[in-house]
């Protein structure tokens, strides 16, 4: 018998009646609750170890938002207690959500009886060691956050790029840095500000592809009180903000022609005027640019200022894809196993060999931030100490038969397979959120303006 104090709640008195007679002779107390809207009650009289929480109640069958709404409850109520989900076959996306906002672990419905009391243990046992490293780990992650270049740039490719940035980074020279969505851009710029003499200072980012035309000049400008009806105040812009350190532009291909011009007279001036005001301030900005266009091309056609990427590309820092470079895959991978293993207290440890070919022949569409993605949910999903392939949803790779080539026989239903599972999990996440470009934006991490370009192709 083990010490540990377990709740389930679920609507099904089968399932409550089964589970009962199943845990109480392995664990020290068994509650069960039907009525979910007990829980706060529950939970605030009771230091419960263990919630195992069913997602679907009878109000609301198919979308577990409820099951959401109570996860949510149980631990803004207490922090610290592990919430398993019992879900059903076919909801495992929802449990992978559901684990990304805090859930401890799921157990599928009908369970195999050790797989569960294996679940509760674990979560026990991470409860344990969360409060136990609590304080400490709190002051550790503060001391990290302080740290300079605490975030690493992995990859062999990416000693280069670290290199230039440690030969430009004490420059104030203009940097525009190239790759497409989720090559590590944002990294980069990160990087540079930290390896600078400004690093004490502030770096500000701005997305700035995403800020519609009346926004735009209050934003990265400011404002003063009464230039427009929302105006209550004055309000420095991003420009100001960054005064002394360094301002992040990123998407900067997306400007529209007044965008641009407004942009380089800033640039030019090295001043800014808030709008409604005729006094204009000086700012001393380092200023990093970043995009995923073919900006000599908008030149060409007439659609970007030669004059504004002059100014922007001092420095010109061009991050490949990660397809094209297939050495970065593996440490990546290496990386975020460790990384998330840690997070979700899963005792993942390796990856099977197989797997590995086949990750390294993928295309990685969304580059990096596919692969973090990837890896998070697979560590999720695993059920034993190594990733296989069953917990990567990388369906088409899984049939690749031989090498590289096999890939670029068929690269088109490969995407075509690959785009479907992005547009459903776009759906499932603005379903969840109520459209919230903010929030879908933060749970599948994206940028805002990534996400809109998506939701645009897919004609959501
Ligand atoms: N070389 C790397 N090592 C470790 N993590 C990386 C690396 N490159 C990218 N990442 C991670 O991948 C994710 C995407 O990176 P980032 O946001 O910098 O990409 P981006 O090019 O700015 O994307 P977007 O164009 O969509 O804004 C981030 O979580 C980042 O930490």
């Amino acid at each position: 018998m083990q010490e540990g104090k377990i709740l389930i709640v679920d609507d099904d008195p089968d399932v409550l009646l089964a589970a009962k007679l199943l845990l109480k002779r392995h664990f020290s107390v068994v509650d069960i609750e039907k009525n979910p809207e007990r829980l706060p009650f529950l939970v605030g009289n009771n230091s419960y170890d263990v919630i195992i929480l069913d997602m679907n109640f009878t109000r609301d069958v198919n979308s577990g938002k409820e099951g959401f709404d109570w996860l949510d409850r149980i631990l803004d109520l207490n922090a610290q207690v592990a919430v398993i989900l019992f879900t059903a076959y076919g909801d495992v996306e929802m449990a992978v959500r559901a684990i990304k906002a805090g859930a401890a672990d799921f157990v599928l419905k009908p369970w195999q009886n050790d797989k569960f009391l294996e679940t509760i243990r674990l979560a026990i046992e991470g409860k344990r060691n969360r409060e136990k490293s609590d304080d400490e780990s709190g002051r550790k992650s503060k001391a990290a956050a302080k740290r300079p270049g605490s975030q690493t740039l992995i990859g062999p490719a990416m000693r280069p790029v670290l290199e230039t940035v440690e030969r430009v980074a004490p420059t104030d020279a203009n940097v525009l840095i190239l790759g497409e969505n989720g090559t590590g851009k944002d990294l980069v710029a990160r990087e540079i500000h930290q390896q600078s003499n400004r690093r004490d200072k502030p770096f500000v980012s701005v997305d700035v592809g995403a800020l519609s035309e009346t926004l735009f000049e209050s934003e990265l400008f400011g404002h003063v009180k009464g230039a427009f009806t929302d105006a209550r105040e004055d309000r420095a812009g991003r420009f100001e903000e960054a005064h002394g350190g360094t301002i992040f532009l990123d998407e900067i291909g997306n400007l529209t022609a007044s965008q641009q011009a407004r942009l380089l007279t800033v640039l030019q001036q090295r001043q800014v005027t808030r709008v409604g005001s005729n006094k204009p301030r000086a700012v001393d900005v380092r200023l990093i640019c970043a995009t995923n266009a073919d900006l000599n091309e908008r030149v060409a056609d007439r659609t970007f200022r030669q004059d504004l990427l002059y100014r922007i590309n001092t420095i010109e820092l061009p991050l490949p894809p990660l397809r094209e470079r297939q050495d970065d895959i593996v440490p990546l991978i290496e990386h975020f196993l460790k990384l998330y293993s840690k997070q979700y207290n899963r005792p993942v440890t390796s990856i099977n060999p197989a797997l590995v070919s086949q990750l390294r022949q993928y295309r990685w569409p969304g580059n990096v931030r596919e692969l973090q993605h990837a890896v998070e949910r697979a560590v999720i999903l695993a059920r034993g100490n190594v990733l296989e392939p069953a917990d990567f949803a990388l369906k088409a790779t899984a049939t690749v038969g031989g090498p590289d080539n096999s890939l670029r026989d068929n690269p088109v239903r490969e995407t075509m397979q690959l785009e479907d599972m992005e547009k459903q999990l776009i759906q499932q996440a603005m379903h969840k959120h109520q459209g919230s470009i903010t929030d879908v934006a933060k749970e599948l991490g994206l940028s805002r303006q990534a996400l809109y370009r998506r939701l645009e192709k897919y004609g959501l």
